[in-house]
């Protein structure tokens, strides 16, 4: 049993994780929003989760150093100087940063590394999420996490070749870059079809979440695979023993 304190408790993330890690057996520390303090509540856990906004990554992962307690970040919108962050905490404690916390969406990203590995230049690939009225950030962490799978197999950075979202007279497609499309509407928790599109020829691989227990159950799980380990940052697929 472990001691898991959530950041965002009172988000819709957050209360799915609560009633997660009490499913689990495990028992909660804590949880605080945006007027809580995280100081205490890394003192009073085993590990911490946080499902909350970019802006409190940084006193989250402070708090953390200093009771050196290991943190799983679910938190998307991150910019490059969040993973710098996230970077430097994890040189002293154990970090686990996902777009997405499910079974389902880890195994897909290495489905899209393979098939883009295989499938080659001549195919495009267009990332296609769904979420529901109240997300804020676009794309998901999950399309972002998806587009990164692709260009590593295409042995690319994502930065270099990422087309995100496109508007008026855009011109042809650009050979070898990877495209992002947004819809938000409804209470989708969230649907992601990576699309490989050829001459004559389509594959496309989905995931759908049909709700949020999928995300807290696997955020339990990464947080209880983190405790004990060596300082260092890692991601689902460690969890899950798949190549990343
Ligand atoms: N990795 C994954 O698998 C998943 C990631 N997510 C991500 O998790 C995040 C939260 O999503 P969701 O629960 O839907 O969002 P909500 O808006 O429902 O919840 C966010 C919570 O975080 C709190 N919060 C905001 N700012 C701070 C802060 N500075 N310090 C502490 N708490 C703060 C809010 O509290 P207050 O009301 O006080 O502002 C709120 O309770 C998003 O980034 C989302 O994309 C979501 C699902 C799965
Ligand atoms: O905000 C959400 O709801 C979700 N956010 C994550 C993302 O940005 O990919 C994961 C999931 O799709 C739900």
């Amino acid at each position: 049993m472990a001691r898991i304190g959530i950041i965002g408790s009172a988000g819709r993330m957050g209360q799915a994780l609560g009633a997660a890690v009490v499913a689990a057996g495990h028992e909660l520390s804590g949880g605080i929003d945006r007027e809580g303090d995280v100081a205490a509540l890394a003192q009073a856990s085993d590990v911490l989760v946080d499902f909350s906004a970019p802006g409190a990554l940084e006193f989250t992962l402070d708090a953390a150093i200093a009771a050196g307690k290991p943190i799983v970040v679910g938190t998307t919108g991150l910019e490059e100087r969040h993973h710098w962050l996230i970077d430097a905490a994890a040189v002293s404690i154990p970090v686990l940063q996902t777009g997405n916390t499910s079974l389902g969406v880890t195994l897909l990203a290495h489905l899209v590394r393979e098939a883009a590995e295989r499938l080659g230049e001549d195919w495009d690939i267009e990332i296609v999420e769904t979420h529901h009225r109240m997300k804020v950030d676009a794309p998901s962490g999950t399309a972002l996490l998806l587009g990164e799978a692709a260009a590593r197999g295409r042995h690319v950075g994502l930065k270099d070749v990422a087309v995100r979202g496109r508007d008026g007279i855009t011109g042809a497609r650009e050979a070898g870059t990877i495209g992002f499309a947004a819809l938000r509407g409804g209470s989708v928790a969230g649907d992601h079809t990576i699309h490989f599109l050829t001459d004559n020829e389509r594959l496309s691989l989905s995931h759908m979440a049909e709700n949020r227990g999928i995300f807290a159950r696997g955020a339990v799980r990464a947080a209880q695979w983190l405790l004990g380990r060596a300082p260092g940052r890692y991601t689902m697929p460690d969890v899950l023993g798949l190549e990343g």
